[in-house]
């Protein structure tokens, strides 16, 4: 079933409400025009003012019955709109939530975030109007019609050729203005995509005076973003106008026929007028449906947008199934593992690797060398190309990533920390941790006493993205969110890469108590971070290229020796 079926059927019946007062609005202004042609033709011809009163009475009453049907709508629609554009926003932003990486890649995070705003916005905009005016137009176009030819089946030749030409040109106008929008809308990606990178790496574009450079670059973006808007609304500009014309055109051909008529004696002014208005009404809907075809457009590129989205099967939740509290015991074994982000490229070819309990692995090699990669496939963030890997020897495939995770806390390269206090935050790790724990976590990271000296301590406010912490201190909470976890899995991505040698040395130490029963992944650039590991894995170029202790490897794999000898000297190693 499609998504927007499921809206369908929850709101068909107020829909269908809104719908019928609509209806009866465009009825009731279906009947203003021969109401007004009885009364001239009629009370004032024959100076009946009795007829006039009452007449004048009835399309009093009209009138309030149609301003009624139009608030009952306008209420509906509102409501209907604003729940639909909630209820769809919370749907596509949990698609989101669980969406692949890889899916997340594809998309462009920018894009995404379009989607979750501007297309759900657009598909609001197209329910609120597909309630209100975009369904009264047709009808109201329809009905003047019928009433007009009807009314005055001489005069109705003139829509006879009125009609058909604006028809086409609507026609037309869809055909020209549908590719143009969705232009805009990959404009409009590009646009978010420009605006978001120039904000997240501010401090890059100052500290390297690229700020001309940013600024050009939006520039050259904010205008295509116009030229292509400008490109898309002038088929609107063009089409708009000949419609009317169109119109008027025949709205002259009508006096001219009627005043003929009405010389002859063969119609009645009352008549014609109420003719004109009928045509008045006809060319109100048509430029209405012309307009409103701007929404449909958007709408229609967005409903495509927000589908491609919710169709990607998002990874299982299966914390419902998780009824078991065990523990892994932390043995890891990659068999023949090779992944590529995409298939063109392999990033890790061929793995084999055990890594015991209680085991700290260190991952060394050349930037590039795949060792972030290697550890993001444990919790299931990616799926291997090929071969498997086992979790105390069951393949993780079969585990949910729900489960796997929750035993497993990962430090990413780059200490990514919400906004909220340093509390907040630390409890990421564990909802339910306690004070001690929280202290403990972060004495083992060295990030207690630098706590400690703010006024507010653990209360201490985080700026988004952790502005107001150094690079060193936001590696410290990262790790500290970690620990408070407990993990039985432990990986260490590159972070401590900012932490000074002596405060990374304490940890070290601090940290060998805490992972003597787990099994720790530490990436490292520095040889000294690793050096004490009980097995180093060095990759290169996504292979394996060593694999065993510091001495082992100084002696049996050039990579780490060179890595070695230009870190700690020829002497060193
Ligand atoms: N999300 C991604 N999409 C596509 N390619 C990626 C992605 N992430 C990494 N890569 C590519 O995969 C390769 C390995 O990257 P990875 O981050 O695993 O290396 P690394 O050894 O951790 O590097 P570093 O030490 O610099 O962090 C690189 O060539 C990189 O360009």
């Amino acid at each position: 079933m499609r998504y927007w079926e499921s809206y369908w059927r929850k709101y068909r019946i107020k829909f269908t409400g809104a719908v019928v007062f609509v209806i009866l609005e465009a009825l009731c202004d279906l009947l203003q025009p021969t109401i007004m042609a009885s009364i001239i033709d009629i009370g004032v011809a024959e100076r009946n003012i009795d007829y006039v009163l009452y007449m004048g009475g009835v399309m009093l009453l009209v009138t309030a019955v149609g301003a009624l049907a139009a608030t009952a709508r306008n209420i509906i629609s509102s409501t209907v709109s604003q729940q639909v554009g909630t209820e769809l926003r919370s749907q596509v932003y949990e698609k989101i939530q669980s969406l692949p990486f890889a899916a997340v890649d594809k998309f462009d995070r920018a894009g995404l975030v379009t989607r979750l705003t501007n297309d759900v916005t657009q598909i609001q905009s197209l329910v609120n109007g597909m309630m209100r005016i975009s369904l009264k137009a047709p009808i109201l176009g329809i009905g003047a019609l019928i009433m007009a030819v009807s009314l005055n089946p001489r005069l109705g030749s003139v829509l006879v050729v009125v009609v058909p030409v604006v028809g086409v040109l609507i026609f037309i106008n869809m055909r020209v203005g549908y590719p143009r929008f969705l232009q805009v809308q990959a404009a409009l990606d590009q646009l978010n995509r420009t605006v978001r990178e120039a904000i997240a790496g501010v401090r890059v574009v100052r500290a390297f005076n690229g700020f001309v450079y940013e600024q050009t670059k939006f520039r050259d973006v904010n205008v295509g973003f116009q030229d292509r808007s400008v490109a898309a609304m002038r088929t609107m500009t063009v089409f708009g106008p000949s419609i009317a014309l169109t119109m008027n055109l025949g709205i002259v051909a009508v006096l001219w026929l009627g005043g003929n008529g009405v010389h002859n004696g063969q119609m009645q002014v009352g008549h014609i007028i109420a003719f004109i208005n009928y045509m008045t009404q006809i060319l109100f809907a048509l430029v209405i449906v012309s307009l409103v075809f701007n929404v449909f457009v958007r709408a229609r590129v967005s409903v495509q947008r927000i589908g491609e989205v919710l169709a990607v099967e998002g990874v299982p939740d299966e914390r419902i199934n998780v009824e078991d509290d065990c523990c892994f015991q932390g043995r890891i074994d990659f068999e023949r593992v090779s992944f590529a982000y995409d298939k063109s490229k392999l990033v890790l070819d061929n793995i084999s690797l055990t890594c015991l309990p209680g085991e700290t692995i260190g991952i060394i090699g050349p930037t590039g060398a795949g060792k972030s990669s290697l550890v993001q496939l444990i919790p299931r963030m990616y799926e291997p190309t090929a071969g498997k890997i086992k979790l105390d020897g069951q393949d993780i495939s079969r585990i949910s990533p729900w489960r796997l995770r929750e035993k497993m806390a990962i430090v990413p390269q780059k200490a990514l920390l919400f906004s909220g206090s340093i509390r907040d935050n630390l409890h990421w790790g564990k909802a339910e941790a306690t004070q001690e724990e929280i202290e403990e976590a972060a004495r083992i990271a060295q990030a207690h006493d630098f706590i400690m000296e703010f006024p507010e301590g653990y209360e201490t406010r985080i700026g988004q993205g952790g502005v107001n912490l150094s690079g060193g201190q936001k590696q410290r909470l990262a790790i500290a969110r970690a620990l408070v976890r407990k993990p039985d899995i432990l990986i260490l991505d590159d972070s401590t890469s900012a932490v000074d040698l002596e405060t990374e040395a304490r940890m070290k130490q601090a940290l060998q108590a805490y992972t003597a029963e787990l099994t720790c992944f530490i990436i490292a650039q520095r040889i000294t971070s690793v050096v004490d590991a009980d097995m180093i894995v060095v990759l290169d170029g996504g292979r394996l290229v060593g694999a065993g202790r510091h001495e082992e490897l100084v002696a049996s794999c050039a990579v780490y020796r060179e890595i070695c000898q230009s870190q700690l000297g020829k002497e060193g190693c």
